[in-house]
C-alpha cells in the first residue's frame, strides 16, 4: 500500500479540485490508496485508447438517456445534474420511479422522473417557468419527487430550491447554449461558471483541521486505525467542527459531471467540445468510491469499514467524508496519468461497471458490492 505521492502526480493537468486535494494525499488516516494496478489492468482490458475520449455511443444507449443530440439534450443535462444527488432513503432502499411499466432505481429513477415530467407537459426546461411557482407550482415538483412507493425523495425541498435557482440563472443568461459557448470550449471555465452562479453546485468545504495541511508536512501522520481501535476514532472525525483556517477543499462533483456528460452526449463536438476534458477529476459521489473500495483500489481502515457496515452516517465536510472522496480522486488521477485515459472516462467506466453488479433486490447500501457505500446526506452527490 502506498499513498499517491505528490511527486508522482506532478504531471497531471491540475484544476481547482486536484490543487486543493493533492496535498492531502500523504495525510490520509482512514483511507489508503493502493491497488492502482487493479484499476490500470481493468482499464487496459476494457478501454481502447484509439477510440473516442469518452464513450458517446455507450452513453446514448442507456434507455433513459436521450438517444438524439440537439440543444434540448444540453437543457436536459442541466436539469438532471442539478438534481443528481441522494437516491437512497434512510432505510437504505433506493428511490424507485416507474416509466413505461419499468421500475427504475437510483440515478435512473431521476432520469425517468424528468422524462415522465416532460412527457406530461411539465415545462422543466423552460427556464422562466422553472424559476418560479407561477410557472411550475411547488406542488407539481413535490409530486414529481415522490417515488412510486409514495415516499418523498430525500432532500425534496433542496431539489426544488436548486431547480428554481437554475431556472433563474438560465433565463437571465440566455439559456444553455449561450452559457456553454461563453466558456469557449474550456471545461474548467464551465465548471467555474456553474459554481460561481449556482450555489447548489458549489461543492467545497472548509478543510477539517485534523487533515493537517501544514506546509512543512513534518508532523507524524496519526496511526492507521485497526480493528481493535475504539469506534470513537471514527466518530470523532465525523463532526466538521475544527477547520483548518482559510483552507478550502473542493470536489465539484455535479459541475464536473455535467461537463463530462455534455462531452458524451455531443460526442465531443459542438456543445460537448472541450479542449481540456482531461483536466476534470473523477466525480466523487457515494458509488464510485464504494466501487474503488470493492475492487481494492482504495482501502478503508477496519474502524471506518466497521462504521460503514453498520450503516453509520457520514457527516458532510467531516474528515472521513473528505478522505474517502479525496482518495478516490487521487487514485483515479494517478491511473489517468499512467494510462493517458481521462479521469472522466475512467469514472464513467467504473460507474457503469458498478451498475452492472446491481439487481432489484440489492439495498442501496451494498448495491451488490462487498463494501458498503458511505451514507452521507448531501446535495452534492
Ligand atoms: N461518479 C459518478 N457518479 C454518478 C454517475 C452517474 C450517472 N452518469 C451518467 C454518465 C455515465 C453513465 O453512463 C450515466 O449516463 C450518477 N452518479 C451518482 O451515482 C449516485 C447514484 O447511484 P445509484 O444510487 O446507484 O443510482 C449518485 O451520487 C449520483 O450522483 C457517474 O457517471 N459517475
Amino acid at each position: 500500500m502506498s499513498a499517491v505521492s505528490e511527486a508522482q502526480c506532478s504531471d497531471i493537468p491540475e484544476n481547482e479540485v486536484w490543487r486543493s486535494l493533492r496535498p492531502l494525499m500523504s495525510r490520509l488516516r482512514h483511507v489508503r490508496v493502493g491497488g492502482l494496478h487493479i484499476l490500470e489492468q481493468l482499464m487496459a482490458e476494457h478501454y481502447d485508447p484509439t477510440q473516442a475520449t469518452i464513450d458517446s455511443e455507450g452513453w446514448h444507449s442507456h434507455p433513459q438517456n436521450p438517444s438524439h443530440t440537439d440543444d434540448s439534450v444540453a437543457d436536459w443535462l442541466f436539469v438532471i445534474d442539478t438534481l443528481n444527488f441522494g437516491f437512497w432513503h434512510d432505510d437504505n432502499s433506493p428511490v424507485r420511479v416507474e416509466r413505461d411499466g419499468v421500475a427504475y432505481r437510483g440515478y435512473w429513477a431521476l432520469c425517468a422522473t424528468v422524462n415522465n415530467a416532460l412527457d406530461q407537459g411539465v415545462p422543466m426546461c423552460d427556464w422562466e417557468s422553472l424559476s418560479s411557482p407561477s410557472g411550475i407550482p411547488d406542488s407539481t415538483l413535490v409530486s414529481l419527487f415522490t417515488d412510486m412507493d409514495g415516499r418523498p425523495w430525500p432532500l425534496q425541498a433542496e431539489r426544488i430550491h436548486a431547480l428554481r435557482e437554475l431556472g433563474a440563472f438560465l433565463s437571465s443568461s440566455g439559456g444553455t447554449r449561450s452559457v456553454i459557448e461563453s466558456c469557449h470550449n474550456d471545461a474548467l471555465s464551465l465548471v467555474s461558471t456553474l459554481t460561481t452562479h449556482l450555489s447548489s453546485f458549489r461543492d467545497s468545504c472548509a478543510c477539517p483541521g485534523s487533515l493537517s495541511l501544514s506546509p512543512s508536512g513534518t508532523e507524524a501522520v496519526p496511526p492507521y486505525p485497526s480493528a481493535s481501535t475504539p469506534e470513537s476514532v471514527v466518530t470523532d472525525t465525523l463532526a466538521p467542527t475544527e477547520v483548518e483556517e482559510g483552507v478550502t477543499l473542493t470536489f465539484n462533483k455535479r459541475a464536473q459531471i455535467l461537463v463530462a456528460e455534455l462531452a458524451a452526449a455531443f460526442d465531443c463536438k459542438d456543445l460537448g467540445a472541450f479542449h481540456n476534458l482531461h483536466s476534470i477529476t473523477m466525480f466523487a459521489d457515494y458509488r464510485v468510491p464504494q466501487m474503488l473500495a470493492h475492487l481494492g483500489v482504495i482501502e478503508y481502515s477496519p474502524a471506518l469499514l466497521a462504521w460503514l457496515e453498520k450503516g453509520g452516517d457520514v457527516i458532510p465536510g467531516s474528515v472521513v467524508e473528505c478522505e474517502m472522496r479525496a482518495a478516490s480522486i487521487g487514485a483515479v488521477q494517478e491511473v489517468a496519468a499512467k494510462t493517458g485515459i481521462s479521469p472522466a472516462a475512467i469514472d464513467f467506466y467504473l460507474w457503469d461497471a458498478c451498475k452492472r453488479e446491481q439487481n432489484p433486490s440489492n439495498s442501496a447500501l451494498y448495491a451488490g458490492l462487498k463494501v458498503p457505500m458511505h451514507r452521507c446526506r448531501t446535495i452534492f452527490y
